[in-house]
């Protein structure tokens, strides 16, 4: 049986979190990997600073991915200014992904690892960018570390027809060490997610949110489908305009083609019913956004 609570209280395993298509899955590790995770990968990931519109986004970050046969590997773009370079999967990351594959029943062949130093580090309010990930694979955050909340809220559109006045729906998943949260794509579609900042004191917050210093790190594993050949000359797959690397395109950084794709971001950050094969189907080829001069 699926619960129903009011907005502003936690839900868990078992609840019915977004369009129901997302859920919360607690020891998605063995406890002893569970257990050296956080301080291998403090160590074994190549962490990155990132930037968006010229500022440092408020947490770490870095990208690992399969490399296929011939150097080709896969690409997920978001508005940021510059992705960070991928990296093949370190050998803690690759233990994590084995077990997410396994209760996700999917591939996932992409990882954007993220380092909350602090409960000051936090993800505004957004919807995950769709173009390269594979139409009905999930995407989904294992958290290690501190426990922080997800925050869902529902589209401002989706709330046409209901009365002026009501409050958009919210909900709220805490996240807790060694826990696996799987988002829908239509949760994705009409909700929006955040992790917001969690400035109290260490020492009044609960154990798990103590947890790690505070610190906390997630993995956002997704099964991608657009891909950049080996010299990142080319592009090719699902959001590309060529869809096999027979047909791969040269990359284009910058100039109107990335202004057209953020206006397609924007879009699908705002339309509940935000239409795929309109505005995604023809692909894009654009690689960065505001490319280094
Ligand atoms: O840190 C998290 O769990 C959320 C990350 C996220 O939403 C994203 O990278 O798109
Ligand atoms: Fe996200």
């Amino acid at each position: 049986m699926l619960r129903q609570h009011a907005s502003p209280s936690s839900l868990g395993p078992g609840d019915k979190i977004g369009e129901g298509d997302s859920e919360l899955v607690l020891n998605i590790l063995p406890s002893d990997l569970a257990e050296i995770a956080f301080e291998n990968m403090r160590k074994e990931v190549a962490w990155n600073v990132m930037y968006h519109r010229g500022g440092e986004v408020p947490r770490l970050v870095a990208v690992e991915g399969e490399v296929v046969a011939d150097g080709s590997f896969p690409i997920y773009r978001h508005p940021a200014d510059e992705s960070p370079a991928l990296h093949p999967f370190s050998p803690t990351v690759s233990l994590i992904r084995e077990h997410v594959q396994k209760v996700l029943k999917h591939p996932v062949n992409h990882v954007l690892i993220q380092h909350y130093r602090s409960g000051a580090d936090y993800i505004s309010e957004h919807s995950d960018k769709t173009i390269d990930v594979v139409r009905g694979s999930r995407v989904v955050n294992v958290s290690l570390g501190a426990q922080r909340i997800m925050t869902l809220r529902l589209k401002r559109d989706g709330m046409d027809g209901r009365e002026k006045g009501t409050p958009r729906p919210s909900q709220k998943i805490p996240l807790p060490h060694n826990s696996m949260f799987v988002l829908g794509l239509e949760t994705n579609a009409k909700w929006l997610h955040a992790i917001n900042h969690n400035k109290r004191p260490l020492h009044l917050k609960s154990p798990e949110e103590q947890f790690m210093n505070g610190e906390r790190i997630s993995l956002t594993f997704r099964h991608i489908g657009t891909f950049l050949t080996a010299d990142e000359s080319q592009i090719y797959g699902q959001g590309a305009k060529g869809k096999t690397r027979e047909t791969a395109q040269p990359v284009v950084k910058g100039t109107e083609e990335a202004t057209k794709l953020l206006e397609a971001f924007g879009k699908e950050n705002q339309q509940s019913d935000f239409d795929w094969e309109a505005v995604y189907g023809e692909g894009s080829d654009v690689l960065h956004f505001t490319p280094r001069q």
